[in-house]
């Protein structure tokens, strides 16, 4: 029978203690729920004798968020296990997480205490916080550089004294794999007390191996592992939850365990804390970075086609990433994959067309990293027809809106044949009505699936770039972009070069047809 490994998210404390990051009590909150939501079962709220906010941060956790139990982390001194129960104490399930140095240079130079002291520390201040709750969680801290015999004994009077689990941290990042295994397999033979506690593991990413190491020390009889979000956390951070999680669930062949995530919540998870947290994630970051299911080259991209499983392990809809497997046109694209996204757009062009397209993209594709959907619509119009003459003109466009108005839009168009059309709608705001209005005028509905607006230079003056995605009755899309220092301009530019696309796509499509 697989085994459950529970997950303890740090994200809250840990992650916290990234430099330049600092969570407000809000963005706490907000992210704590989505922790209940993606389903961990312990979250580490903060350190609240750090600061009061931090104290009234983790209470709220703890009054509001209920299924997992809520952890305070606290040193092993009377004052912060006092604070880290008042903040924790409400929680349906509160935790107090002791934690001390336990490597000689530790030992010695920060605590500046000999080995006998902190023995006696760790286990009064466990007793201490067991006075409080059951539910105590201890770490030797700096555990991977001490004398593994004084992490047995540490360890040992520490379940004695009440502690219910046992964590052992890495705490600059120093383990290696196999040796964190042997390490694990010598604490279950040489702390006979060692199963009235559940063993975790808390890992460091300075040398990139955390998570490596974090599946070693699973493999070896931890049942808790420490995680954050993105793997944020103190310098490099630490062990990323979404990787853990993936792999053990990816490789359940061979990794016996399984966890309740719901990993369906891990993208909107690790967004919410790239918002709050202010530190993007990278683009090649495993399972949520921006590139981790898009393929570039020709030979993937062919063989996505022909069968995701090909060059995926995963299916990013388990991880809930909204835009799914992307393939993304370069330079070494190859021609399947050009095909599948120009029919994507709407273009069914013959064999000798797609041949004479691909040889452009392919010069173009050298001298630009990526070749959007613009680009490919030029080179359609430069090597096969134009596309773009016969289309509607936008004259002029009005809207009056405010908080106390009801958005109106008033359009002047002409029309492919140069006649002039002028209606006026009404919508939920100027945008939305500058879209009716242009409806009711060319008579068309699309079905509009995107809006975004950037800027695309600064200051008051800066230029608004609306790009938009309208989606016709067969589900092709088709794009439309447009710039100007009034976004109400550009968002009714974009919207009207996005229908004379998909009109004089659908004409082309029509005379193909036509004349095959
Ligand atoms: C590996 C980890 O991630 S541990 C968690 C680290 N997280 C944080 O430090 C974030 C929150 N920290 C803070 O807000 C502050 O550091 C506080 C409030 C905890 C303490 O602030 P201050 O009292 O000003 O002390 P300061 O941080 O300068 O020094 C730490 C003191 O705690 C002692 N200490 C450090 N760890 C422990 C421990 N686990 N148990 C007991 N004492 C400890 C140090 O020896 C030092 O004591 P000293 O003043 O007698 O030399
Ligand atoms: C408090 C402990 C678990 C810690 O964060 C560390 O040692 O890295």
């Amino acid at each position: 029978m697989p085994e459950k490994i529970y997950i303890f998210d740090t994200t809250l404390r840990d992650g916290e203690q990234s430099a330049g990051v600092a969570f407000t009590p809000g963005e706490k909150l907000e992210i704590a729920r989505q922790l209940e939501k993606l389903g961990v079962d312990i979250i580490e709220a903060g350190f609240p004798c750090s600061t009061p906010g931090d104290l009234e941060a983790v209470r709220t956790i703890a009054r509001e968020v209920r299924t997992p139990t809520i952890c305070a982390l606290a040193r092993a001194v009377p004052a912060d296990i006092d604070t880290a129960w008042e903040a924790v104490k409400e929680a349906s399930e509160p935790r107090i997480h002791v934690f001390i140095n336990s490597s000689d240079i530790q030992m010695a130079h920060q605590l500046r205490k000999d080995r006998e002291q902190v023995l006696i520390q760790a286990e009064e201040m466990v007793k201490h916080a067991a006075r409080y709750t059951s539910n105590v969680e201890f770490s030797p801290m700096d555990a991977t550089r001490a004398d593994p015999h004084f992490i047995f004994e540490i360890v040992r009077r520490c379940i004695d004294a009440g502690a219910t689990t046992i964590n052992i941290p890495d705490s600059v990042g120093y383990a290696i794999p196999e040796e964190l295994g042997a390490f694990f397999r010598a604490l279950f033979e040489n702390v006979p007390n060692i199963h009235k506690a559940r063993v975790s593991f808390h890992g460091q990413n300075d040398l990139g191996l955390c998570t490596a190491n974090t599946l070693t020390a699973i493999q070896n009889g931890a049942r808790q592992v420490e995680v954050t979000i993105n793997g944020i956390g103190e310098r490099a951070g630490n062990t990323s939850l979404e990787e853990v999680v993936m792999a053990i669930k990816t490789r359940s062949d061979f990794l016996p365990f399984y966890t309740d995530i719901n990993t369906r919540e891990i993208y909107r998870t690790s967004k919410l804390v790239e918002r709050y947290s202010g530190m993007p994630v990278q683009w090649n970051k495993a399972i949520v970075g921006k590139n981790a299911f898009r393929h570039g080259s020709g030979i993937h991209q062919d063989g996505i086609l022909k069968l995701r499983e090909t060059w995926e392990i995963m299916d990013p809809a388990e991880i809930g990433i909204p835009q799914g497997t992307q393939l993304v046109l370069g330079k070494l694209s190859g021609r399947h994959a050009f095909k599948e996204h120009m029919l994507e757009l709407g273009y069914e062009l013959t064999d000798e067309e797609l041949n004479r397209v691909f040889a452009a993209f392919k010069e173009l594709a050298d001298k630009k990293i990526e070749v959007d959907d613009r680009d490919l619509e030029a080179l359609v119009n430069e090597n096969v027809r134009a596309m773009d003459t016969a289309g509607w003109r936008l004259d002029l466009v009005q809207v009056s809106a405010g908080d106390h108005a009801t958005p109106t839009a008033t359009l002047r168009l002409v029309d492919p044949e140069g006649n002039i059309k002028v209606d006026a709608a009404v919508g939920t705001g100027p945008v939305d009505a500058v879209y009716r209005a242009m409806n009711r005028i060319t008579g068309l509905a699309p079905r509009l699936t995107e809006f975004s607006v950037k800027s695309v230079t600064e200051g008051i003056d800066a230029q608004g770039e609306v790009t938009i995605r309208i989606e016709d009755d067969k589900g092709r899309t088709y794009t439309g972009r447009a710039a100007d220092t009034d976004i109400i301009v550009a968002s009714a530019r974009a919207y009207m070069n996005a229908l004379n696309r998909m009109l004089s796509v659908q004409a082309r499509n029509a005379e193909v047809r036509a004349n095959p």
